[in-house]
Formats: C-alpha cells, sequence, structure tokens
C-alpha cells in the first residue's frame, strides 16, 4: 500500500511487521508519506494502531523491514526530528504547576517562534480556552486537557505531524475545526498521519485509510475507510 508517489517522502515504511517480542501484531506494512500527504490508521480494537505509531516513532523495535523519515532511519533524539516531526500520543503528560498559558508558552518559545505570545493566544482561542488559561491541568476537564494537549502539538511549526485518536473527548463543533485546520495545514505541506475512530476525520482531512487487520494493512480511500469504521 502506498500514499503518494513522489520520490521524496517524509516518511516511508518497507516491509515492515509490528509487534512485540515473539508475537507479529500486524505486516508487513509499506506507506509513503509525501509532504502534503493525510493517511488515517483504522482497525479494530488491538489490531495494532498504537504499535505502529510507536514503531514509527522509534519506541518499538521493527520485527521485519525499515521505517524512514526524509530518507533517513528514523531517530526521535536527533534535534532534527524534534525540530520537524510533532507527535500527540494518547496520554500526554503535563506538569503539574504550569497553567495552561504556561504550558503553550513553553512549547512555543522551546520552539523558537519569535511571536509566541501571539501563537499562544490563537491557540487558546481556537480551541476556546482562554477562559481556563490561568487553571493549572489538575483543575482541567478532560475535554479541556485534551485540547491542550493538541494546542501544544498545533502551535509549533512541523513537516509531519503525528496524532494518535485526536478527537477523543472532543466536542462535534470542535472536531469539525480541527479537522478544516489539520485541511489547511495538508495545503501547506505537512503531511499527517493520524489514527482515529471518527469517520468524519477520514472523510474531513485524509487522503489514503490504512487499515490493520491480523494480517497486513489494506490502504482504502477515505469514503471506504469511513464505511468501514461506521459498519
Ligand atoms: N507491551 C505489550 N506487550 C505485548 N503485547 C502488547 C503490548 N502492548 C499491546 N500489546 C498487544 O498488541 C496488540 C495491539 O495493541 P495496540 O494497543 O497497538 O492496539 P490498538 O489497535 O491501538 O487498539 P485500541 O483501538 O484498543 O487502542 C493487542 O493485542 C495488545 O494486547
Amino acid at each position: 500500500m502506498q500514499a503518494g508517489q513522489d520520490d521524496t517522502f517524509e516518511l516511508e515504511t518497507r516491509g515492515l511487521a509490528i509487534g512485540y517480542p515473539g508475537r507479529v501484531i500486524c505486516g508487513p506494512i509499506n506507506l509513503r508519506l509525501s509532504p502534503g500527504a493525510g493517511v488515517g490508521i483504522i482497525g479494530a480494537n488491538g489490531s495494532g494502531k498504537s504499535t505502529l505509531i510507536r514503531t514509527i516513532l522509534g519506541h518499538l523495535i521493527p520485527l521485519e523491514g525499515s521505517i524512514s523519515f526524509q530518507g533517513l532511519p528514523v531517530d526521535e533524539s536527533s534535534e532534527h526530528f524534534r525540530r520537524t516531526v510533532a507527535v500527540q500520543v494518547t496520554d500526554g503528560a503535563f506538569f503539574d504547576e504550569l497553567t495552561v498559558r504556561e504550558h503553550l508558552e513553553m512549547v512555543a518559545r522551546g520552539h523558537g517562534l519569535q511571536d509566541w505570545g501571539q501563537a499562544v493566544q490563537a491557540e487558546l482561542d481556537f480551541f476556546e480556552i482562554t477562559a481556563v488559561a490561568g487553571h493549572l491541568p489538575g483543575e482541567l476537564s478532560s475535554g479541556q486537557r485534551r485540547k491542550l494537549l493538541l494546542a501544544a502539538v498545533l502551535i509549533r511549526p512541523a513537516e509531519l505531524l503525528i496524532l494518535d485518536e485526536p478527537e477523543q473527548r472532543l466536542d462535534l463543533r470542535i472536531r469539525h475545526k480541527l479537522y478544516h485546520r489539520l485541511a489547511g495545514l495538508r495545503g501547506g505541506g505537512t503531511a499527517l498521519l493520524a489514527v482515529t475512530h471518527d469517520p468524519l476525520m477520514l472523510r474531513s482531512c485524509m487522503d489514503r485509510v490504512l487499515l490493520l487487520d491480523a494480517d497486513e494493512g489494506e490502504l482504502l480511500d477515505p469514503h471506504r475507510g469511513a464505511q468501514w469504521l461506521e459498519r
């Protein structure tokens, strides 16, 4: 299965088998993301979606095959990888003693944004969390925490965005806004890879869908992927 046919791939997996010692979960997976591509990852519970993300990020060793980022082996500790790949994992960690605004300021300044104050306010406005900007993480609802997590990912510049179920705990209106924004980022050349259970996300901002099953991955168009989720 292939997404994008250019010679320059943000991300490429070749014959990738994922799993744990002595246990193959899925493979082979042959996936290519060109700049501006959008690939959704779907599958039943336990099919290996999070395992795939963790393997791509270098947290798990491939059982077979290879993964490259912009033509080189993935090295999540390299400055280039950290600067150009923005990742949202399902359960992000927060600093208990930093407010919502301070979290976003820290990320924005850490990634060298010149107009960081403006960027922080734009994220607070976009995710509609300005009213809780002075709150600590422990004072937030689960949906507000999810918004902070996403804001901290989207505030930073990125050439590749990797998201794990970004729709969790977001209401429909915010999901619409988020997907519209992600589609816009893709239009600007950012590649997007996201695990999702939301058909709306596939229809709104993906051009390919990787369906994981017990054997190997299958590449679908977004409409078929959405139908699979709605089945
Ligand atoms: N640390 C681990 N060691 C061994 N097996 C594991 C480990 N973590 C997960 N698994 C197994 O790997 C399989 C894939 O899990 P994974 O979390 O990738 O699925 P998923 O598709 O993300 O599921 P969900 O939709 O429920 O989030 C499951 O059968 C799970 O039990």
